[in-house]
């Protein structure tokens, strides 16, 4: 599966969205993939998973478990582990800090996979990964649905994308007047309070 079949699994799911959206990194930006909607089809994101599976195998061979950062990365990284067959756990924030929690645990030295759903600034993915280092586990890749950044992000272990595409995002003082001019949407959970 190229960037292309990946790119109109989104499509035809309506999840290419356009408007005004701030990200989870703050940044501002005129294109946001609704991966939710991609994810709510069963054969959909059985289909765009199990090619993330393949491609995690053929890069890194065999890991032993996968764990993916709440609230979105959840559903992918569910999937994904299905069809590596590997038990799947995910860390949630906790006062703003991504911890494994609800019983999940790694031994000492296991080999896992990060799983992400979309990477822009890799700031998700690096916290995620901190979390999964503490915890004693080897990170032996970061994989993703969609990097947006174009394989640019550097998250400090080999990131395997399914789709790599360039989008534009700009930090909230340099917007161009089209997309200031626009109302702003805040879809993510980073910024959520309880
Ligand atoms: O590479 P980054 O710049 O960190 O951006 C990508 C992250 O943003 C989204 O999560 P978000 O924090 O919006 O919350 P969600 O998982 O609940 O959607 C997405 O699920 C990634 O985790
Ligand atoms: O960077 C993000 O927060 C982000 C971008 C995107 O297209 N989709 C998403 O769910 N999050
Ligand atoms: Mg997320």
């Amino acid at each position: 599966m190229n960037t292309e079949d990946v790119l109109n699994e989104f499509r035809d799911a309506g999840a290419l969205r356009e408007g005004h959206f701030v990200l989870s990194s703050g940044l501002h930006s005129p294109v946001f993939l609704q991966k939710n909607l991609v994810f709510m089809d069963g054969a959909r994101c059985a289909r765009l998973c199990k090619a993330l599976a393949d491609k995690i195998v053929a890069t890194v061979g065999p890991v032993d478990a996968a764990i993916s950062p709440a609230v979105g990365g959840i559903i992918p990284g569910y999937e994904t582990a299905k069809h590596l067959n590997v038990r799947s756990m995910y860390v949630e924030r906790e006062s703003g800090e991504f911890k494994l929690r609800r019983g999940f645990s790694v031994e000492p030295g296991e080999k896992i996979v990060m799983v992400e759903d979309i990477v822009t600034t890799g700031l998700s993915s690096r916290e995620c990964i901190a979390a999964i280092q503490a915890a004693g586990g080897e990170v032996v890749a970061a994989a993703c649905i969609v990097d947006r950044s174009g394989g640019k992000v550097d998250v400090g272990v080999p990131l395997i994308a399914l789709a790599s595409l360039e989008v534009p995002a700009y930090p909230a003082d340099a917007l161009p007047p089209e997309l200031a001019a626009l109302p702003v949407e805040d879809p993510g959970s980073r910024r959520l309070s309880k």
